[in-house]
């Protein structure tokens, strides 16, 4: 007899909140006559799935002190309307959209953060988390500088317009400020920071978060890699190359750990990398592989979609099982299931349908509905497997929940067996660096011993991939350019990419 559902009331799953930027810049001759704001609007719905409390997007002529704003609560195609592009032309900006880590998710807190600075303006856009937030907050506080929110991208912002230690004799030096703050805050985030024409875009020490330029083409190009450069319209920068796609720009390069990228309307300048301290490697979040990117993702030279194919094989080296067919959660478990189908010779078979229009607005009206739990996003296809013995992958498993429900609803419309397998090891640790991990109660590796699990999922096997083998797997495939490669596996292995003293 398989457990009841412990947590009926909490039908919450997967790990959540990570932000997404974006930016755009027109090259010359200015005024463009780029759609800047439907081109960061479109960038920023690229982008909807790494948050949707909220959005904001800032754009300037690059005139000094002329910066328009727009935010609101929501997802971006409900706060950007057709008058609001009207108001916010320009000829660069950034955007962002939300899922609050630090400080509540209100209206207060929407980025881009403006602040005045003694030079004018700046206008910022934070995905991550700032690990030592309570201290550098703190010191802020008693150098006479006053915060009016408690979000750790408001405390960046506030860093960046004191001048660095060094002095600056011939004004503003934005590289060298930029450069003072990663070295007090040197996890996690990807930073766009725009300044009169440009946009700096930045990345922690550690790379931890994803940052990728790309080239806007003229709409009439035929192959991407034949647009000769002075056919170039412009530059995006964004959290995921998937935003690229819909506005017909082309994936250029990474924002490299620790760099700092100018983007201008005459093109794009690296000025420096911050170093690690004790030249640790770089630890560029695992789960951005396993579960949060689109699939249609580029990260370090690779696609998401194949680094998880690469999980789904491990797997199925690690853990094959004894069954008819194999098959999915639905949705970004699929490229490991279809990988591990062909790994051990079994036939790849759908056995569910995801109502992708379920959202927790819908969640919980009355006892009865909530009872049905998770099961209600998806509905069985019966007829494919009636009476057949089921190896189930998802790529990750967090709470549980959509674990227990599937296999129970498998189970009672004609399931033989269930086994299943799991595209990334058990999580166990929280988060520091952005990601709202439930506390560790919650968490079903801490909850209930491995060999209790098919019992509690009502599976009669469950295993996991190894931590070894999930970055075997995504390794693999990243080229050999001379650059140091490494992950974070922190909510994993308990690893954290530095020590937790704050
Ligand atoms: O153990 P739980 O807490 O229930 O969470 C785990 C599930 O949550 C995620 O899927 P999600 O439904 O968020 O979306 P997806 O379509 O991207 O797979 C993840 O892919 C797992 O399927
Ligand atoms: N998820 C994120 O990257 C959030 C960024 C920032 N910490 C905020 O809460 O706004
Ligand atoms: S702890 Fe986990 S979710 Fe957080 S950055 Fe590291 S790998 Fe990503
Ligand atoms: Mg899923």
């Amino acid at each position: 007899m398989c457990e009841p559902m412990l947590h009926g009331e909490n039908e919450e799953s997967g790990l959540r909140h990570y932000c997404g930027v974006f930016g755009a810049v027109a090259i010359e001759p200015w005024p463009t006559e780029l759609d800047i704001p439907r081109i960061i609007t479109l960038g920023l719905v690229g982008l909807q799935h790494r948050g949707q409390e909220s959005a904001g997007i800032v754009t300037t002529t690059g005139e000094e002190g002329q910066f328009i704003t727009k935010k609101g609560m929501g997802l971006v195609e409900q706060i950007f309307k057709n008058e609001d592009m009207i108001k916010l032309k320009g000829n660069l900006g950034i955007g962002h959209t939300r899922y609050s880590t630090m400080g509540g998710s209100e209206l207060i807190n929407i980025q881009p953060f403006v602040v005045n600075t003694a030079h004018g303006k700046i206008a910022v856009a934070h995905n991550g988390e700032i690990v030592n937030a309570p201290a550098l907050r703190h010191k802020l506080l008693k150098s006479g500088v006053g915060l009016s929110t408690d979000s750790d991208s408001e405390l960046i912002t506030q860093f960046l317009t004191h001048p660095p230690s060094c002095g600056e004799p011939n004004g503003a030096n934005w590289i060298n400020r930029i450069k003072s703050m990663m070295e007090v805050a040197t996890l996690s985030y990807a930073l766009l920071i725009m300044y009169k024409d440009v946009i700096y875009a930045v990345r922690d020490p550690f790379g931890n978060r994803p940052l990728s330029i790309g080239k806007i083409l003229p709409p009439s190009f035929k192959r991407m890699d034949l647009v000769p450069d002075e056919d170039i319209e412009g530059f995006v920068v964004g959290s995921e190359t998937c935003s690229f796609h819909t506005i017909g720009a082309k994936f250029y390069r990474d924002v490299l750990p620790g760099e700092i990228v100018e983007i201008s309307k005459s093109g794009i300048k690296s000025c420096g990398i911050v170093p690690r301290p004790n030249g640790q490697l770089p630890a560029f979040c695992i789960f951005e592989y396993v579960y949060f990117a689109r699939a249609d993702s580029v990260f370090e030279s690779q696609m998401v979609y194949t680094a998880r194919q690469r999980c789904g094989r491990q797997l199925a080296l690690e853990a094959p099982a004894d069954a008819d067919i194999v098959s999915t959660v639905p949705e970004s478990a699929t490229p490991s299931a279809v990988e591990y189908a062909k790994t051990v010779g079994l036939p790849y078979t759908e056995i569910f349908s995801k109502n992708r229009y379920i959202g927790r607005t819908f969640i919980q009206p009355t006892t009865r509905l909530r009872q049905l739990g998770v099961a209600k996003k998806f509905g069985p296809l019966t007829d494919n497997f009636d009476g057949k013995r089921i190896v189930l992958i998802d790529d990750s498993i967090v709470r549980g929940n959509t674990m227990q429900a599937l296999v129970k609803l498998l189970k009672k419309y004609g399931a033989k067996e269930v086994h299943v397998r799991v595209a990334s090891p058990p999580i166990k640790y929280p988060c520091y660096m952005g990601i709202n991990i439930p506390t560790k109660q919650e968490l079903i590796a801490n909850r209930i011993p491995l060999e209790d699990l098919p019992q509690h999922l009502c599976a009669d096997s469950v295993k996991y991939l190894s931590i070894e083998g999930l970055v075997k797997a995504v390794q693999e495939g990243i080229k050999d350019n001379g650059q140091a490669v490494g992950h974070c596996t922190a909510c994993l292995s308990g690893d954290y990419p530095v020590k937790l003293d704050w």
